[in-house]
């Protein structure tokens, strides 16, 4: 079979339905019980074969102020992927940039998990390789490789399937901030660190959003309180969120800014999105679940 030319691939915006930081590492960086799951929103990312070099072009609402050198993510997955599998071609990336840069929801993580997809397809490199370079790349890389709901453990290099979603609907909001999440977690050493706490005991699928959103009321963002310290914008996106029609729970993303709500389902969500637009002149997504997406 011929090869197209040109590969698509899209990296979807990561959600930390639930994040509890259980310790820290000699080296600082924390450990983490986290269940990720991925939304329909995601950039767009193609490659296309190129003789010697690896460019990268950035396009889409949020490429302003986002750099195609090579401390783009993108750049540095495709140069840790030709290093590791000693490849001399080049490849054009093409980045078109939806998701806000800093915000939580992984964008560079997931870009930089599409990269390493799309290229051990390009450059026809065992994909069996990939998740020894994800790590190097940033802790939420190794996640977004397989863009599935997933336990992260460990720093996020220790993964475990989660359960299955039900069919149902995610709202993102992010009022127009970026966080950094170095600071983020300083905040959260500052202001106690860990604390001793029960591993949440997830079933092996939810019925419905409703069984979901009771289960995670059980659970928390731990870096949420840190992140409204930082930016207190993040209780007003919150609130707004949790006020939208069918809204069964609202919460921060990661290190934040960007805030999620659930939905009994995708049109729901889709509907408050809309309503939320009205008000705010956010970043608004709302719509179904990268896996359930048609
Ligand atoms: C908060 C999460 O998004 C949850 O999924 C991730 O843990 C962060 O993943 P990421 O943005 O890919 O993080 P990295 O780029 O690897 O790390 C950025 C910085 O965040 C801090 N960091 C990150 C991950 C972690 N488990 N502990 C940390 O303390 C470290 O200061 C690190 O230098
Ligand atoms: N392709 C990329 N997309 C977004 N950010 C990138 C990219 N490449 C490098 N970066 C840099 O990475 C940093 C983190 O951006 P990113 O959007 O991944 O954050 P995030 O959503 O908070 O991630 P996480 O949820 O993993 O903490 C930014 O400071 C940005 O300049």
């Amino acid at each position: 079979m011929t090869k197209p030319l040109t590969l698509h691939d899209t990296a979807h915006a990561k959600i930390n339905l639930f994040l509890h930081v259980t310790g820290r590492r000699p080296d600082g960086y924390h450990l983490l019980d986290s269940l990720a799951v991925f939304a329909g929103a995601g950039d767009r990312i193609s490659a296309e074969k190129h003789d010697s070099e690896c460019l990268l072009s950035i396009t889409g609402p949020f490429s302003v102020g986002l750099s195609a050198s090579d401390d783009n993510l993108v750049l540095k997955a495709a140069h840790a992927l030709r290093q590791k599998a000693g490849i001399t071609q080049g490849v054009h990336l093409t980045l078109e940039k939806n998701l806000p840069v800093a915000s939580g929801i992984g964008g560079g993580s997931a870009d930089a998990a599409s990269a390493l997809r799309l290229l051990s397809t390009l450059w026809e490199v065992d994909p069996a390789l990939l998740p020894n370079i994800a790590p190097t790349l940033g802790a939420d890389v190794p996640v977004c490789l397989g863009q599935t709901p997933t336990r992260m453990l460990g720093i996020g290099e220790i993964l475990e399937a989660g359960p299955t979603l039900p069919e149902g609907g995610i709202l993102l909001a992010n009022p127009g901030i970026g966080v950094s999440t170095p600071d983020i977690f300083r905040r959260f050493s500052q202001t106690g660190g860990p604390q001793p706490r029960t591993a949440p005991i997830l079933p092996m699928h939810w019925e419905n959003m409703q069984h979901l959103a009771s289960t995670l009321t059980d659970t928390t963002n731990d870096l949420q309180p840190p992140a409204v310290s930082l930016a207190p914008i993040i209780n007003e996106t919150l609130a707004a969120i949790a006020t939208l029609p069918n809204c069964l729970l609202s919460r921060m993303s990661g290190s934040g800014a960007t805030c999620f709500g659930l939905f009994p389902t995708a049109e729901n969500a889709h509907a408050a999105a809309q309503i939320l637009r009205e008000h705010h002149n956010w970043w608004i997504w709302g719509g179904a679940f990268a896996s359930t997406e048609k």
